[in-house]
C-alpha cells in the first residue's frame, strides 16, 4: 500500500497549493525532500483513513436500511432520511417504510434527542395499545408538557383521572336527548342562515372561494356552540376575522411548531419570549381573554337562574352546575380547559374531512351521482310535501340524514384515505411486547400511522387506493369496521367522543351541498397535506360552484319513487 502510494506522490506535491509552505531548495534538495514525503505520507494515510472510514460507514449504514427500513447514520441516526421524507410528503414516505418493514419500525433519532420511536400500523398492535392494554399506553408527559399552556388539563391532554372525570361527564352530555337537539338545531341555523347563503353569494359573483375556509369556519361556529354556548360568527358573509378564532388558531399552529423543534431550544425562546413563543404567549392571551369573560358572564348568568341559563345545554353551563370530588365548583381555570379542550377536538376535524371528500368526488363523478341519487331517492318518499317544494329551500330531516347510507360510506371512504388526524402517539409506561414480536422500554414513544393504515394492501386489499364507498356497504346499508383497522377515530376508550356528531354534521353539510351545487376545483389548484397535528389542505381548496340543473334534481326524484 505504501510503496503504490509513494510512486503516485510526487507529482501531486509539486503541483498541490496545500504543501507550498514546505521549504524547498535545490541545493539541499535530499533532506527537505524527504521531509516533504513524510509529510506527505501521512497526509495520505490520514485521507485514505478517513475515506475507508466514511466508505465503511456509509456501506454499513445503508446496510442497516435492509434491517431497520431506513438508514442510520451515526450521531444523526435516521433523520437524513425523515429530511428526504419531509421534503416530499411525509405520510406517503412513512407509508412506505411501513410497508416495507411489515407494518412496524423503530425510528431512531440523533443521539441525545428525543426523537426515538416505534412507528407502526399493525392492526393487532393498535387494539393491543388502545384497548387491551390501554393503562400501559397514556399521552404521557412529553405530550402533555409541550401543549401544556393551549390545552391545560383538558381531556386531549389528560390521563387517568382528569380524564376519567372529563370524559364520564361529557360522554353522558353527548349522549343525552337534549344535547343531541342543541347539535342538530345549532348545525341547522349554521348551515340554512350562513352557509347556503355565503355558497350562494359567490355562485352569483361567479367568484372562486377556497371551500376549506368556509367549512373550517362553520364547524369552528358550531363547536363553539357546543362548548361555550356562544357564537363566535366566524362564517357569514364578508368572511371577517374573528379575534378569538384567529388567536386559537396561531395558537395551535405555535405549539404545533413545538413537536419539531428540540425541546430546550424551544424553552429557550419561551424563556426570552422569542419567535413562535412570542406568537403563543400572545394567541393564548387572546383565547384566555375571551374564555374568562364567557365563564364570568355564565356565572352571572346561573347566579341570577334567568330563564336563558335554564335553557341553556352546552358544556361549559353542563359542567359549571356540577361538583368536584370535594364537593367544590370546577375552578375557571379547570372550565376554561374544557371548553379548549372541545373547540381543539371539533374544530377543524370534520371541515378538513369534508374538503377531502369535496376533491375525491370531483375524481369519482360516478360518486357525486350516486350521492345525489339517495339524498332524491330519500326526500322522494317523504308524504306530507308537495313535489313544487323540492327546489333550493329544501330542508333535511334528521331521520334522512340517518337513512344517507351512500354518503356515509363515502365520507367514511375519504376519511379512510385522509384522516383527518394522520398520526397519533402514546408513550408506554411499562417494558412490554407488542403481538407483533416489537419489544418496547418503558418510556418509549409509540406514533401509530393512521394515514399509512388506509393505504396497506394486506389490511384494504389490492384496490385499497382507490376511492370506493361500496366497500363500506352490505346489500345497500353501512356497515362499520374494526376501529383498529378503520382508526380514524381513535378506537377503545379514548374513541372520540364526537363521532355520531361528526357524522351527522359532515353529512348533514354535504347533502345540503351536493343537493344544490357541483363543486369544480379550480384548474390547476395545488392539493397536497399540510404538516400539521390536523391534516388540512396546504393550500386550501379553490372551487368554483355550479348550480345544479333542476332537470337531473327531477330525474333523480322520479327514479327514487319507482
Ligand atoms: C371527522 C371528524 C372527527 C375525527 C376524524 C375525529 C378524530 C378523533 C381522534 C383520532 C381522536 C383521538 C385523539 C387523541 O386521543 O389523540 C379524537 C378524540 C376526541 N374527539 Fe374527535 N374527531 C372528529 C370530530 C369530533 C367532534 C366534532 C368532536 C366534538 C364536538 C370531537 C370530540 C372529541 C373528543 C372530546 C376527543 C377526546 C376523547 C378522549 O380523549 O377521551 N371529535 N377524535
Amino acid at each position: 500500500m505504501t510503496n503504490t502510494t509513494t510512486s503516485t506522490i510526487l507529482p501531486f506535491n509539486q503541483t498541490n497549493p496545500m504543501h507550498s509552505h514546505i521549504p524547498f531548495h535545490s541545493n539541499t534538495m535530499t533532506k527537505p525532500r524527504n521531509l516533504n514525503l513524510t509529510f506527505l505520507l501521512q497526509d495520505i494515510q490520514i485521507l485514505e483513513i478517513f475515506l475507508a472510514v466514511l466508505v465503511f460507514i456509509i456501506i454499513h449504514s445503508l446496510r442497516q436500511k435492509k434491517h431497520h427500513g431506513l438508514a442510520v447514520w451515526p450521531v444523526l441516526g435516521m433523520v437524513p432520511s425523515l429530511v428526504t421524507g419531509l421534503r416530499t410528503n411525509l405520510y406517503e414516505w412513512i407509508t412506505e417504510v411501513l410497508k416495507r418493514q411489515n407494518g412496524t419500525f423503530r425510528f431512531k433519532g440523533p443521539w441525545f434527542s428525543n426523537l426515538n420511536c416505534i412507528v407502526t400500523s399493525d392492526p393487532r398492535n393498535l387494539e393491543h395499545l388502545l384497548k387491551t392494554k390501554f393503562p400501559l399506553y397514556p399521552k404521557g408527559g412529553y405530550f402533555r408538557n409541550t401543549v401544556r399552556e393551549l390545552l391545560g388539563d383538558g381531556i386531549f391532554n389528560a390521563d387517568d383521572d382528569t380524564w376519567q372525570k372529563q370524559r364520564k361527564t361529557a360522554s353522558i352530555e353527548f349522549h343525552s336527548t337534549k344535547f343531541r337537539q342543541l347539535t342538530t338545531e345549532s348545525l341547522f341555523e349554521l348551515v340554512h342562515y350562513r352557509l347556503l347563503p355565503v355558497l350562494e353569494a359567490s355562485v352569483k359573483k361567479s367568484v372562486a372561494i377556497d371551500l376549506q375556509d368556509i367549512l373550517l369556519r362553520l364547524t369552528f361556529d358550531n363547536v363553539c356552540m357546543i362548548a361555550f354556548g356562544v357564537d363566535p360568527g366566524c362564517l357569514q358573509l364578508g368572511l371577517p376575522e374573528i379575534p378569538f378564532a384567529k388567536a386559537f388558531e396561531d395558537a395551535t399552529e405555535a405549539t404545533v411548531f413545538r413537536f419539531v423543534t428540540p425541546t430546550c431550544l424551544w424553552k429557550a425562546m419561551k424563556f426570552l419570549n422569542l419567535g413562535m413563543e412570542r406568537k403563543l404567549n400572545k394567541s393564548i392571551k387572546g383565547v384566555d381573554e375571551f374564555a374568562e369573560s364567557v365563564i364570568r358572564t355564565r356565572k352571572k348568568e346561573l347566579s341570577l337562574q334567568c330563564e336563558d341559563s335554564k335553557q341553556r345545554l352546552d358544556l361549559l353551563t353542563v359542567f359549571m352546575r356540577l361538583k368536584d370530588e370535594n364537593g367544590q365548583a370546577y375552578s375557571d381555570k379547570f372550565l376554561r380547559d374544557i371548553c379548549v379542550n372541545f373547540i381543539l377536538a371539533g374544530r377543524d376535524t370534520s371541515s378538513v374531512a369534508l374538503s377531502w371528500f369535496f376533491w375525491l368526488l370531483e375524481q369519482n363523478p360516478q360518486v357525486e351521482e350516486n350521492i345525489l341519487a339517495e339524498i332524491c331517492k330519500v326526500v322522494s318518499q317523504r308524504k306530507d310535501i308537495e313535489r313544487e317544494e323540492f327546489d333550493n329551500s329544501l330542508r333535511f330531516r334528521p331521520e334522512e340524514i340517518k337513512k344517507m347510507d351512500y354518503l356515509h360510506a363515502a365520507l367514511s371512504e375519504a376519511l379512510r384515505l385522509y384522516p383527518s388526524v394522520p398520526v397519533d402517539h402514546k408513550e408506554v409506561v411499562e417494558d412490554d411486547t407488542f403481538p407483533d414480536g416489537t419489544v418496547l422500554k418503558k418510556g418509549t414513544k409509540v406514533i401509530y400511522a393512521i394515514y399509512a393504515m388506509g393505504r396497506m394492501e394486506g389490511i384494504w386489499g389490492k384496490d385499497c387506493k382507490e376511492f370506493k364507498p361500496e366497500r363500506w356497504l352490505r346489500d345497500g346499508r353501512f356497515m362499520s369496521e374494526s376501529a383498529y383497522k378503520f382508526t380514524a377515530f381513535n378506537g377503545g376508550p379514548r374513541l372520540c367522543l364526537g363521532k355520531d356528531f361528526a357524522y351527522y354534521q359532515m353529512k348533514y353539510a354535504a347533502a345540503s351541498i351536493v343537493y344544490r351545487y357541483h363543486v369544480k376545483v379550480v384548474e390547476n389548484h395545488p392539493v397536497e397535506p399540510k404538516l400539521a397535528l390536523t391534516m388540512y389542505m396546504k393550500h386550501g381548496l379553490k372551487v368554483n360552484l355550479y348550480q345544479r340543473d333542476a332537470a337531473q334534481i327531477q330525474k333523480h326524484l322520479e327514479d327514487g319513487l319507482k
